[in-house]
């Protein structure tokens, strides 16, 4: 049997509906959802997540800034310009593509957005709320999946999940919802020992390791639902995810890639946005 296809863009496309929706209320109350988006250096991928987001700005009714900056830019430019637009009233949200070049701090880049326009939620201001479980935004991509779980009433509470990687965009936040949705949660990452092993425990299986069909069969449980976050290209420069395409035939529900996980990271950063701009109207 093969698995039910988690369709990411489906529901990104009904999520944006009534996102659109809501604005078109807002801006009737004279309140136009804002987002920039800082993107350093010319990463072809980076530049692809950067239209997909103007593209979803623009179903959603927002405003939106995008800004280009050479690789060569110094971080006092970077922190400059995000100061600036920390203090601008068009602008609800504000996003840095990550990674950004090696000779500027992320972690500075980070802490230097104002955390009531942190749409990321990468501050640790945010990053806090969330542990505690009392936050107002919710980091997109493990926000997305939590919602596609949803949506094919897949419920976490007492599962086995587990999730491969541990980094603060995806694997850490995603182990949380997945924790204060009442799963029991384990954390790989590359120092796991006997990994096929843990992974065969799971009925939700997450993977964001950023390896192409990483996830094979034989590291799968019968009927698990599993997640693919991943987006590599494989040798024909093809997009696709961490699990390899026949896990297909193990699983009971399984996200693809393109069209899994990805959309829905940028509808939830629509979400996100659209929070930003009623929190700092008091709406
Ligand atoms: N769909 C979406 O919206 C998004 C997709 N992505 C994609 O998701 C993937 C992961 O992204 P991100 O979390 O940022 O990547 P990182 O490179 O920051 O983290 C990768 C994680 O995988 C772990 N890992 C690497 N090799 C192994 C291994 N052999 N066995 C077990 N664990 C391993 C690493 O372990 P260790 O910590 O020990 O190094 C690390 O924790 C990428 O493909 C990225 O492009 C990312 C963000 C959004
Ligand atoms: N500050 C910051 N925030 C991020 O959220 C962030 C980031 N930096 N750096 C990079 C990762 C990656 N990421 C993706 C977003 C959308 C798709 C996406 O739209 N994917 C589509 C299209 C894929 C394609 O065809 O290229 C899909 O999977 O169907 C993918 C990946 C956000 N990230």
């Amino acid at each position: 049997m093969s698995a039910v296809r988690m369709d990411g863009k489906a529901l990104s496309a009904k999520v944006r509906g009534s996102i659109l929706a809501e604005t078109k209320a807002l801006k009737e109350k004279g309140v136009t959802p804002g987002l920039a988006v800082i993107i350093v250096g010319n990463d072809p991928a980076s530049e692809i997540y950067v239209r997909n987001k103007e593209k979803a700005c623009a179903e959603c009714g927002f405003y939106s800034e995008k800004y280009a900056l050479p690789a060569e830019t110094s971080q006092e430019e970077l922190l400059g310009l995000i100061a600036q637009l920390n203090q601008s009233p068009q602008i609800s949200g504000i996003l840095c593509q990550m990674p950004v070049p090696e000779h500027i701090s992320e972690q500075a880049v980070i802490d230097a957005i104002d955390p009531k326009k942190d749409v990321d939620a990468f501050h640790p201001v945010n990053v806090g709320k969330i542990m505690v479980g009392n936050f107002d935004f919710v980091p997109c991509t493990p926000a997305g999946v939590m919602e596609l779980l949803d949506e094919y009433g897949i419920d976490p509470k007492g599962k086995e999940c587990v999730v491969v990687g541990r980094s603060n965009i995806v694997g850490k936040p995603m182990s949380m919802l997945l924790l204060h949705r009442h799963g029991t949660v384990t954390i790989c990452h590359s120092r796991t020992s006997g990994l096929a092993a843990v992974c065969r425990r799971a009925d939700i299986l997450v993977a964001a390791v950023g390896k192409a069909g990483f996830i094979t069969p034989d590291m799968v449980k019968d009927g698990a639902v599993v997640i693919d976050v991943g987006i590599n290209r494989n040798a024909e420069g093809k997009v696709c995810g961490d699990v390899a395409p026949e896990v297909m035939e193990k699983a009971s529900y399984m996200t693809p890639v393109p069209g899994g996980a990805g959309p829905m990271t940028i509808t939830m950063l629509m979400k996100n946005t659209l929070k930003a701009a009623k929190l700092q109207h008091s709406l």
